[in-house]
């Protein structure tokens, strides 16, 4: 792709740029064709969830965009990611300078058995950092970025493995947010949490794409609707649409789309 091509990319939807640009994804799984011709682009500061019944390749889809999926043994992928212009499916893309530029949060809650703080501190001091003032910075920033440093502020040394499965998924979300990624990639996750949890982290969601760009896999349509700026449906690993949420869920074009959110089946 030329440079005028990239910038074009960039600057397409009403000059919003675009974080990630897919074009003609497929990926199989051995004889398994679980991605066909996905095109799906991501917009900067915006919400952008997957939805689809179970199987049809959304957090197939999300795992390509960290390059996850390749530490699965017989997977193979055509086509192309653009994550800011660059292709990362390249394999001349360095993979670690893309895992500091996308942060991932899992549909469990998955704190390293450590204390709170040295869960935040856990990326950032494999970046190098190493002074003292600077770590408490991030810890205090990012805990307050998630929405949980006044729930934890006066127990940072205690095990994380100590909170609740709402306060560690929060705590998930700081550590990522402590390397300052450019997106967040969310595998389903509220799926694992009551729900007052669930509307903090929806809450919290609203104020973090004004810094970070977030996909989101939810199988929570009600939660698509309430939270994200625009909605793919997927169906046995194609895009059937894709558009702002708003019109997914008022006016559908197509069919299956209708059938899936009017919960005709799924
Ligand atoms: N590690 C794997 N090895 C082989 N096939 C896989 C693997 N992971 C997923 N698949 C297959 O790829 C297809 C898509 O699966 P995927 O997990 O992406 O769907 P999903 O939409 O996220 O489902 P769910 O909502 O149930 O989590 C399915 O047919 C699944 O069986």
């Amino acid at each position: 792709m030329s440079e005028t091509q990239a910038q074009m990319s960039m600057n397409e939807n009403d000059g919003n740029k675009l974080v990630y640009k897919t074009n003609g994804l497929n990926l199989w799984y051995g004889e398994n064709h679980a991605l066909k011709d996905i095109q799906l682009h991501v917009v900067e500061n915006e919400v952008t969830a997957i939805i689809g019944p179970s199987g049809c390749g959304k957090s197939t889809y999300i795992k390509t965009l960290n390059r996850m999926i390749e530490l699965i043994p017989g997977v193979k992928t055509t086509g192309e990611i653009l994550y800011r212009g660059r292709n990362i499916l390249d394999k001349t893309y360095p993979v670690e300078e893309l895992r500091t530029k996308v942060g991932m949060v899992f549909q469990k809650p998955n704190p390293f058995p450590k204390s709170i703080y040295e869960n935040v501190v856990y990326g950032p001091r494999i970046h190098g950092i190493r002074d003292k003032k600077i770590l408490d910075q991030i810890v205090e920033k990012s805990l307050r970025g998630a929405a949980i440093w006044d729930e934890v502020k006066d127990r940072l040394q205690t095990n994380a493995y100590g909170l609740s499965g709402g306060q560690q998924q929060r705590l998930c979300i700081a550590r990522c947010m402590a390397i300052e990624p450019d997106v967040i990639l969310m595998d389903e996750p509220t799926s694992a949490l009551d729900p007052i949890s669930t509307l903090k982290v929806e809450e919290l969601l609203q104020e973090l794409k004004k810094n970070f760009s977030i996909i989101i896999v939810t199988h929570n349509m009600q939660q698509a609707a309430r939270i994200s700026d625009k909605t793919a449906f997927f169906l046995n690993g194609e895009v059937i649409e894709f558009t702002k949420t708003s019109k997914i869920f008022s006016n559908p074009s197509d069919k299956r789309t209708e059938d899936y959110i009017t919960g005709r089946f799924g």
